[in-house]
């Protein structure tokens, strides 16, 4: 271990109640909404081939033309009550929605840049009327913000001159300034989410990141910031120079899911998803695979039974609605939240071997252990293997209480169930319930 001043400053998981509560969540909806929204990937009848939330970085869009676009930021028919109701019906627990992404733009009038929806045709608040309306369905919110920021001037993407030093110190308070702004503007949200902070410019401030965390944790107790915020003074991100994590969870589950336990080395986790391959904000074609709902339950499934959440990101339009295809799939996948909620909330690795016909998810603190199953044997045979000492005492389906199993045991702590129809339409869930031997 090497001494070290701004590495991690708590070692295993935060043990206390605002944590837990973000633990159980299970399933997270991300927002990404801004100007990038109104391209929508395109620019003079040209398609982007990058995520449309990056359209000002093409050779094609001059920053000016881009910046411009706040005169035409007026999303008319945004209701923060039917996005929030929409995301209620998914079952999701929580949203992590973009105040600022890496162009700039305020989703809230900030005091600190005119570059906000004050001064853009809408003129109103955003992020106020979001926060209230998912809060009302009892979902929490998460701000996301971005460190680095195209529009401010002060920007850099590296420090090498005293002049870029001395702009750049002023980018530091400019972006503190923001933070607490938002922080006491929405004091009921429960987190910030970190962007944009892999420049050399942020990696070298180790120091003033390290005491701007202090300075956000101590302004709300319980806050929950991940590994993606700061550097330690060695320019280490998300683990220390000492291997240790940084932050409350780790965020580098940026569209892609852990294989196994062992890769989340006993951390909390989220893994951020797109619908299409890369696409955050609004895209007006979205190109290659669209996930599946199929696909997308088995992703939250997959990470809920390694202990992490999964958050499903959403580019709503120009216009303030959502798109068809974001609003078929939310309705899938509430559909099945509807009947198998209990196997997603609570949930945490069970610490059964893992089988090829699915997920095991225990629900914290109780004797349950949900089977969530995508691939059905041709055998009809779905082997258990449970931790040593761990007995099956009942298993019935969570959607039919009175279609019961009783497990053939076959071996050491090793038991085959023998399912009654081979034919399911969608994933489906099995409820062991277990009790522990000598
Ligand atoms: C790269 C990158 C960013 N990180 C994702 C969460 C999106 O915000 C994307 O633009």
């Amino acid at each position: 271990e090497i001494s070290l001043q701004h590495g991690a400053h708590r070692l295993g998981r935060r043990n206390d109640a605002d944590m837990a509560r973000w633990r159980a969540y299970g399933l997270g909806q991300f927002i990404h909404w801004g100007l990038y929204s109104i391209p929508g990937g395109e620019w003079n009848g040209k398609i982007y081939n990058g995520a449309a939330e990056w359209i000002r970085t093409w050779k094609e869009v001059s920053p000016q033309a881009y910046d411009s676009l706040i005169y035409r930021f007026n999303p008319i028919k945004f209701n923060p009550d039917s996005w929030a109701a929409v995301a209620g019906r998914m079952g999701v627990k929580y949203v992590t929605i973009t105040t600022k992404h890496h162009d700039g733009f305020c989703l809230w009038p900030s005091k600190y840049t005119n570059f906000t929806v004050a001064h853009s045709p809408y003129k109103k608040d955003i992020i106020g009327p979001l926060v209230k309306a998912y809060n009302k369905q009892g979902i929490d919110v998460i701000l996301y913000f971005s460190i680095m920021d195209w529009h401010n001037p002060d920007w850099r993407y590296d420090i090498k001159t005293r002049d870029d030093s001395i702009a750049f110190n002023r980018f530091k308070q400019f972006t503190r300034n923001q933070l607490l702004e938002l922080l006491t503007r929405y004091p009921t949200a429960k987190g910030l989410w970190f962007d944009g902070t892999w420049d050399n410019s942020w990696v070298k401030q180790a120091a003033f990141a390290d005491s701007l965390e202090t300075e956000m944790r101590k302004l709300r107790p319980g806050l929950i910031i991940g590994s993606r915020f700061r550097a330690d003074e060695y320019g280490k991100r998300h683990f220390d120079s000492n291997g240790n994590l940084m932050g409350d969870y780790e965020q580098g589950w940026e569209r892609k899911i852990p294989e196994k336990i062992e890769d989340v080395h006993g951390n909390d986790w989220d893994c951020v998803m797109t619908i299409p391959e890369n696409q955050w904000g609004y895209a007006k074609t979205w190109s290659g695979h669209i996930k599946t709902a199929d696909e997308l339950l088995e992703m939250l499934a997959k990470c809920v039974s390694l202990d992490g959440n999964f958050v499903l990101n959403f580019g709503p339009k120009p216009d303030g609605t959502l798109r068809t295809e974001e609003q078929t799939l939310a309705k899938a996948i509430g559909d099945w939240m509807t009947v198998n909620k209990e196997a997603i909330y609570n949930g945490e690795y069970a610490g059964f071997a893992k089988q090829d016909w699915g997920y095991f998810i225990k629900n914290t603190g109780t004797n349950k252990t949900y089977m969530v199953i995508f691939n059905v044997p041709v055998s009809g045979l779905l082997r258990v293997t449970t931790p040593l000492h761990t007995v099956i005492n009942k298993a019935y389906d969570l959607g039919n209480l009175t279609q019961t199993y009783t497990p053939e045991e076959i071996g050491t702590s090793t038991y085959f169930i023998h399912l009654h129809q081979q034919t399911p339409k969608k994933p489906f869930v099995i409820v062991l319930e277990t009790g522990e031997t000598g």
